[in-house]
């Protein structure tokens, strides 16, 4: 049952077309998915692919099933369609720098990815440790290789980063009204005072977020709730005390409808803005604007650092030593095909790989980059986020699997094979790369990450 508050004020808001947005409520939820076009052959997944979402590239309707190897190799990621439509406006260049501000688990995130084709910087924060380290298993199996995971709140993020990013998303957290049908708990927890509540935040995420937008460059606001002091009368907020900001125009699809000035403060630009209604479209329901900064802002001077005093300048810790760097020029050497790109970072005994020189210092890094793997006494243990990053042909050793084979390595298990020598191998199943393991004497030992094991489907 819709809480009361809310059919009252929807039934106002809405007027005739009220009845019909109630109703959306009975129906089933739209499932979605998106393929992987940074994946070798991205069509190429055992799923329905005949039904594209009309407005999002890679988009389609349709449900996953998370113990098949599509999802596990990150070919695939679910994602309800009206979302779809938030970074398919910010569609990043490649080699732009791009900030996706809530991140967490990822929706958002690999779909800016997914345009940036690997080139660029892709800073991808998410406040909530639990949740950033989601982000961060997704970011991996999507295969990504220039993003940068960060922990921060904006209030820690805008001084180190002013004016920097060509394209910011801002997926805020909302009350979540288009979250009814998937997660009924999300009704509950609805109070009427609850959308205002949360745009304070919003308010509070954008002070920073629109700090860090360079000169020309967009913001894409967005949230999968209906209330509009959180959607419009954000946006008039923004429009009011931000003179240097305008919304810009989006193309409305079929279903998709205009902001409404009138239930802000009437500023005709807020039709600028584009909504998801669920009785009008098939998915759960979202708000987006696109602003974009003048390109003459005048942007504060930030003040800055302090020098160290002279041979006090602490050496960057981040910076592999020599037995370092040849310990993974060997491993390169011996088992790769490519050659990778980017700054080698090192945090404690983990190698990185970073997609821009960049000072991290005193911020809460969950990857600095690309995670290769572990720096061992005599060797290099090759990370699971390299193997999804690489194509089988980039590494010099792979072995395909047998569906029997992939039950076992999925599972944790070692398995036998007839390939003989003692070397790593990049793994493969169905043409896809799942991971490394290391060849021993016809033995493969498993290198599966212990929490993602799963007992894979039939
Ligand atoms: C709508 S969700 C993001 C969904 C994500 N963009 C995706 O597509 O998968 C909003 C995120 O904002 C985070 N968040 C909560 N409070 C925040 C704050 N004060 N500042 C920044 N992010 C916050 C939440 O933890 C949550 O992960």
């Amino acid at each position: 049952m819709l809480p009361e508050g809310f059919v009252k004020k929807y039934q106002q808001l809405l007027g005739a077309e009220a009845p019909a947005f109630f109703e959306s409520f009975q129906q089933p939820r739209h499932k979605g998915f998106r393929i992987n076009p940074l994946k070798p052959n991205p069509t190429e997944v055992a799923l329905d692919l005949s039904r594209p979402v009309p407005y999002a590239k890679w988009g389609y309707y349709g449900a996953v099933n998370g113990r098949q190897v599509d999802h596990q190799a990150g070919y695939v990621y679910s994602q309800e369609p009206s979302a779809m439509y938030v970074a398919a406006i910010a569609a990043p260049q490649p080699g732009e720098r791009v900030l996706d501000l809530c991140a967490a688990p990822g929706g958002k995130t690999t779909y800016l990815a997914s345009f940036m084709q690997q080139q660029g910087l892709l800073v991808s924060n998410e406040i909530m440790p639990k949740r950033a380290r989601i982000l961060a298993e997704n970011v991996e199996r999507f295969g990504i290789q220039n993003a940068v995971i960060l922990n921060e709140s904006p209030a820690h993020l805008a001084p180190r980063f002013p004016a920097f990013f060509d394209t910011i998303l801002v997926d805020a957290p909302c009350s979540g009204e288009g979250m009814f049908r998937k997660d009924p708990a999300a009704q509950a927890y609805w109070t009427p005072d609850y959308p205002a509540k949360c745009a304070t935040r919003q308010r509070e995420i954008m002070t920073e977020a629109l700090k860090m937008v360079r000169p020309g460059g967009h913001l894409v606001y967005s949230t999968c709730t209906f209330s509009p002091e959180e959607d419009e009368q954000m946006m008039a907020w923004v429009l009011a005390n931000y003179p240097e900001f305008r919304l810009q125009p989006i193309k409305r699809y079929p279903g998709m409808t205009a902001g409404r000035p009138d239930w802000a403060d009437g500023n005709p630009e807020l039709a600028q803005a584009v909504r998801l209604f669920p009785h009008h479209i098939d998915g759960e329901g979202h708000f987006m604007a696109l602003l974009q900064r003048a390109a003459t802002a005048e942007v504060p001077v930030t003040k800055p650092k302090k020098k160290a005093k002279k041979g006090k300048q602490p050496r960057r810790k981040t910076l592999p030593d020599q037995d370092q760097v040849a310990l993974w020029q060997a491993f390169e050497k011996n088992n790769l095909n490519c050659t990778l790109n980017g700054d080698l970072v090192v945090f404690g005994d983990q190698l990185y790989l970073s997609p821009e020189t960049l000072d991290l210092t005193q911020l809460k890094v969950v990857r600095p980059g690309l995670h290769l793997g572990t720096l061992k006494r005599q060797r290099f243990e090759p990370s699971y986020a390299l193997a999804l990053a690489l194509k089988a042909t980039a590494a010099r050793h792979h072995l395909a699997l047998s569906a029997a084979d992939y039950r076992a390595y999925v599972h944790g298990d070692t398995f036998k094979t007839v390939e003989t020598g003692k070397h790593w191998v990049l793994l493969t199943y169905q043409a896809k790369t799942v991971g490394f393991g290391k060849l021993v004497n016809g033995t493969v030992k498993n290198f599966f990450p212990k929490g993602l094991r799963f007992e894979a489907a039939e």
